[in-house]
């Protein structure tokens, strides 16, 4: 027989105040009894609280002699009310602080007897049980040298003991060496069992999760990754970022904030979001995937730098930021893409990817339905050619793609601030030849409220491929053009130093990893991972958090 939804509603103490205190299947509310009043009106107010089931981590009841009954976690009881209440139990719950902070916050209920005390900790136990997306067991990556090398701090004194409160089971492996954590996925026995992966470091070691779970699930459905035109099949595991790095783009981009108790506390509720990812190929052989930003010139000298200078920690890309800067090398090359149509949504938007964004949904569901070839639509692939591949010779300081935001405490609107998570596209900022000055006011406009894009020099596309061909291969490029104008850049890059020309070339940055070729074909895969997160939250209305209905 199913199981009737669970209600409570009872007069409990609260730091020795009567509280009406409520329970269904969607809340847990309690409110202040004023003194002398019988019923209470049902409209809560300031002062009244609410909390998502979906938001409270752990309960607990708690025994007289100051100990808890189920975690053996010692618990200081509220002596003013404990003599007239002997009874109590403790919620945990995710409190919400600024700039999309999340906090672990208690609450002790005292109670007039053993027999409700225990029937509000069931119910809530029980509650709690319904919410299947919750993790239950984790495999965690620690990267013991990411950021200012405190990873392995971090997860111990912060994140351990919130994963143990929610009853989470952890097998942790602290890496040995670059690539440790990507091998491990791609080969270890039994992932089935855990219900996702967690990483401690920063974007680069985000980056090897990806590469060890993608090439994995590639592997076992028999897909070739290595082919550029391959559908890549979705991972099943979700993943969680525990910032310890030094950009932390990923985790502040999906999450709103790079903070290791906020992400911890992302993954106990058992938050997804889709994310996009980019393929990156040279001449037809798989390069890497990126997620966040794949950028030659600007970003890629900068990384080329600053990865001689690892032992300055985070600070190693200030250095560099600034002497990129004033190097101001410019890079000759043709870029040709394919602008994401039939789309929502458009890089100068003023709207932004947040939680559970409608635009994100929308293009997913148009890509999927054209993959579906019995609703008589056409092949993604060939409604990809309907649209009309664009070309664009030129001299760039920068050639910038972001999959996301690349929203971080450096820029906290990002690269692309109306870029999307999910939408199976990646916007393309290219920062032509100008002035210092010039240049400089673009960077800055990354950081205040003013639109990086409304420059002359700056033109920004949304789209679902793109290639780049450095000048020094543009020959064959040239050769391939008079041959075969459709497979537009298949053609062989000599690479240096083959042609002599060292200083004519930058590096790309590939979420922080250097690739090896500077001719390059990218394409974006939408939603091929999940992580434990939602996305940025918009800012909450009182009213809306607490609506009286619900209770
Ligand atoms: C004069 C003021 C200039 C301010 C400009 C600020 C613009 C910053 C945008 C940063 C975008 C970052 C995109 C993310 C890149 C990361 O994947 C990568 C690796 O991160 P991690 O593994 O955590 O080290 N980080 C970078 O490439 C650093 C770029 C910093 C550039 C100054
Ligand atoms: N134990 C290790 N020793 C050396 N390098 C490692 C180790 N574990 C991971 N890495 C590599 O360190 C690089 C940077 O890691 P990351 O966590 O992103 O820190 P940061 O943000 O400071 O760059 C990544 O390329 C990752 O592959
Ligand atoms: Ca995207």
């Amino acid at each position: 027989m199913e199981k009737q939804p669970r209600f409570l509603s009872s007069r409990l103490l609260l730091k020795n105040r009567v509280c009406e205190v409520t329970l269904n299947r969607a809340w847990l509310g309690w409110k202040d009894v004023p003194a002398g009043r019988r019923s209470i009106n049902n409209a809560l107010k300031a002062g009244d609280y609410c909390v998502p089931v979906s938001e409270i981590i752990a309960v607990r009841e708690i025994d007289m002699d100051s100990q808890t009954k189920d975690d053996g976690r010692w618990q200081k009881m509220p002596q003013e009310s404990a003599g007239a209440h002997p009874y109590a139990f403790t919620v945990s719950y995710v409190d919400r602080g600024s700039k999309h902070r999340w906090r672990c916050c208690e609450v002790t209920f005292n109670c007039p007897d053993g027999v409700l005390c225990q029937q509000w900790v069931q119910t809530i136990k029980e509650q709690l049980l319904l919410l299947t997306s919750r993790p239950k067991s984790l495999l965690v990556y620690i990267n013991p040298f990411g950021g200012k090398q405190q990873g392995k701090r971090i997860y111990e004194q912060k994140v351990a003991p919130l994963f143990s409160h929610a009853a989470i089971s952890t097998d942790v492996i602290v890496t040995e060496h670059a690539n440790h954590a990507r091998d491990h996925l791609r080969t270890v026995a039994d992932l089935k069992k855990y219900d996702g992966v967690v990483c401690v470091g920063g974007d680069g070691m985000f980056s090897e999760v990806i590469h060890g779970l993608i090439s994995r699930t590639q592997t076992e459905v028999g897909v070739d990754e290595s082919c550029p035109e391959e559908e890549l099949v979705p991972c099943n595991l979700r993943i969680g970022i525990i910032p310890a790095g030094s950009t932390d783009c990923i985790c502040y981009a999906t999450v709103g904030i790079n903070d290791p108790v906020t992400s911890a506390l992302h993954i106990i509720v058992g938050d997804s979001q889709a994310m996009d990812v980019c393929s990156v190929h040279h001449n037809g052989t798989f390069l890497r995937y990126s997620v966040s930003l794949l950028g030659y010139g600007f970003y890629g000298d900068v990384l080329m730098d600053s990865e001689r200078k690892r032992w300055l920690g985070p600070a190693r890309y200030d250095f560099s930021g600034f002497k990129t800067f004033v190097t101001h090398n410019y890079y000759e090359g043709t870029v040709s893409f394919l602008p994401a149509f039939n789309t929502l949504g458009t890089p100068r938007d003023k709207i932004k990817c947040r939680a559970g964004c409608y635009v994100c949904q929308h293009n997913e569901q148009q890509l999927s339905e054209g993959r579906h070839p019995c609703r008589g639509e056409k092949d993604v692939s060939d409604r990809e050619e309907e649209g009309k591949w664009q070309v664009i010779r030129g001299k760039f300081l920068a050639i910038n793609a972001a999959s996301m935001s690349c929203a971080c405490p450096r820029s906290p609107k990002g690269l692309s601030p109306a870029a999307h998570l999910a939408d199976g596209t990646t916007d393309l900022i290219l920062v032509h030849k100008c002035s210092r000055l010039d240049f400089l006011r673009h960077l800055l406009r990354h950081t205040s409220k003013d639109d990086q894009f409304d420059l002359a020099f700056v033109e920004v596309h949304r789209v679902r491929r793109f290639h780049f061909t450095p000048k020094h291969c543009e020959s064959n490029l040239e050769l391939d053009l008079k041959e075969n104008g459709k497979k537009l850049f298949s053609h062989i890059c000599r690479d240096h130093p083959a042609c002599g020309c060292a200083t004519v070339n930058s590096t790309w940055n590939c979420d922080g990893e250097i690739l090896q070729h500077a001719a390059i074909e990218v394409r974006v895969h939408c939603q091929l991972v999940k992580l434990f997160a939602r996305g940025i939250e918009e800012l909450p209305v009182f009213e809306d958090l607490c609506n009286p209905s619900a209770i």
